[in-house]
């Protein structure tokens, strides 16, 4: 009528009234849909494989096996989320075992309609029409379906309302207070670390397996390969899922990839070529049983260290077999040197390089002797700007700011 027709005969509806609807998917949408159509004199039948035929029926849904429902609807609507069950829930099997000229409603999400099956049926007519508010690709580049003359669409919105969006809003604003609180997280896809990197006791656990992480790349001088990641003690049984990340966080911290995070750090690291896996053994490694270890090790080298917590601090147990009797701090600027065991002038090197360039000692621990080298690992003020001179001194050496 804006363009100024009155195109009366162009328009011929069909009644709601008494047309058998289909269900599919019967959680919070599903149901909602299934008690509005009712108030248009639909007859409600549906399918949902977990919710009860006793449940369903208490909002008036008949539930039915598909086979049963194909044949018997007018119009279906799916309301399932994307799995691989319920990808292409229609298709061109499905769409054959309907009534002729079925209408069909996706809003839930492309694919489960398989959208090749639905330009056939519409184009043969045995699907008479069809209402899309999602598609396989979004925006379609693909617009035969958009163009279709029996086709209704929609830029995907389902959620688009003033006041859908602001319980988004509020939704997503409670979830970061339950995270900063430690509660958890409900409903994230890929982010499990998260969940728990909030939590006051897990937090230094996350802090160990990144400085672990950060230690075995720059002692083994590659961020490649397969690393193994071993929790070791009851209390970690659960902790693989946000100390892998976040060894895989150690071991890319520095590289070429930048804002690696808890959430992107397993994928990233796969992408740069790094397989890292989980382990789990419950031997309590201290007598009390209360505290765990956490042990990464790169396969095929000698590169391994050994963590834990101590109060809340993380600190290095061992790295490539030698074992420190007082457990090394990682916190802060670390200097990490191996050098020849009972090498009397190296330390006083150390102590007169830092008293030169005004960088304090915090702290020093050494390892027991593994072929005649030892490791030490020193706490410091600041990082050092230059290491060349103790270079001639050790064996190796390498510095982190953890
Ligand atoms: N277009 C849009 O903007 C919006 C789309 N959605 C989508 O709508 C869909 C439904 O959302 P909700 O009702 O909130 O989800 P929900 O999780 O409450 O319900 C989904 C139901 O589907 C059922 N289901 C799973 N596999 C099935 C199968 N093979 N056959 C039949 N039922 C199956 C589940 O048991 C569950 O009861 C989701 O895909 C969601 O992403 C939701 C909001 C807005
Ligand atoms: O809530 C959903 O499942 C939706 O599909 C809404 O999509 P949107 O968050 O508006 O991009």
């Amino acid at each position: 009528m804006k363009e100024g027709k009155w195109d009366r005969k162009k328009y011929m509806g069909m009644e709601l009234n008494g047309k058998t609807l289909g269900v599919l998917g019967l959680g919070r949408i599903g149901r909602e849909v299934a008690t509005r159509m009712q108030a248009f004199g639909m007859k409600t039948i549906g399918y949902d494989p977990i919710i009860t035929p006793e449940t369903s029926a208490a909002f008036g849904v008949e539930q039915l096996p598909l086979e049963e429902i194909w044949p018997r609807c007018d119009f279906i609507t799916v309301h399932t989320p994307l799995l691989a069950s319920t990808m292409g829930l229609l298709n061109d099997s499905t769409f054959a075992k309907c009534r002729r000229g079925v209408q069909v409603v996706n809003c839930a999400r492309g694919g489960i309609v398989d959208e090749g099956a639905l330009l056939r049926a519409l184009r043969s007519g045995q699907c008479g029409g069809a209402a899309l508010d999602v598609f396989t690709q979004e925006p379609p580049k693909d617009r035969d379906l958009v163009n279709h003359p029996n086709v209704i669409c929609c830029p995907h919105l389902g959620a688009s309302t003033q006041e859908a969006q602001s319980r988004c809003g509020k939704e997503i604003a409670m979830q970061i207070v339950d995270m900063a609180t430690g509660k958890g997280l409900a409903g994230t896809v890929n982010g499990q670390a998260l969940s728990k990197a909030f939590a006051p006791q897990t937090k230094p656990w996350i802090a160990l397996a990144r400085a672990l992480g950060s230690v075995l790349r720059t002692a083994g001088k590659q961020a490649q390969g397969s690393v193994q990641v071993c929790t070791q003690g009851t209390p970690l049984r659960e902790a693989g899922s946000y100390l892998t990340p976040a060894v895989a966080a150690g071991m890319l911290a520095g590289g070429a990839q930048k804002d690696v995070t808890l959430v992107n750090a397993l994928l990233l690291a796969q992408e740069a070529g790094l397989k890292v896996t989980t382990t789990h053994g419950d031997v309590a490694p201290e007598p009390d049983g209360s505290a765990g270890l956490l042990q990464v090790s790169l396969q095929g080298s000698p590169h391994r260290v050994v963590g834990t917590v101590q109060g809340s601090t993380p600190v290095l147990r061992e790295i490539n077999g030698a074992t420190f009797k007082q457990p090394a701090p990682l916190t802060g600027p670390v200097l990490i040197y191996r050098a020849k065991a009972c090498d009397p002038s190296t330390l006083p090197a150390l102590t007169g390089l830092l008293g030169k360039v005004g960088v304090q000692l915090q702290s020093y621990h050494s390892s027991s002797t593994v072929g005649g080298e030892q490791w030490s690992v020193v706490g410091l003020s600041a990082p050092l700007s230059d290491l060349s001179e103790l270079k001639p001194r050790v064996a190796e050496v390498f510095q982190l700011h953890l």
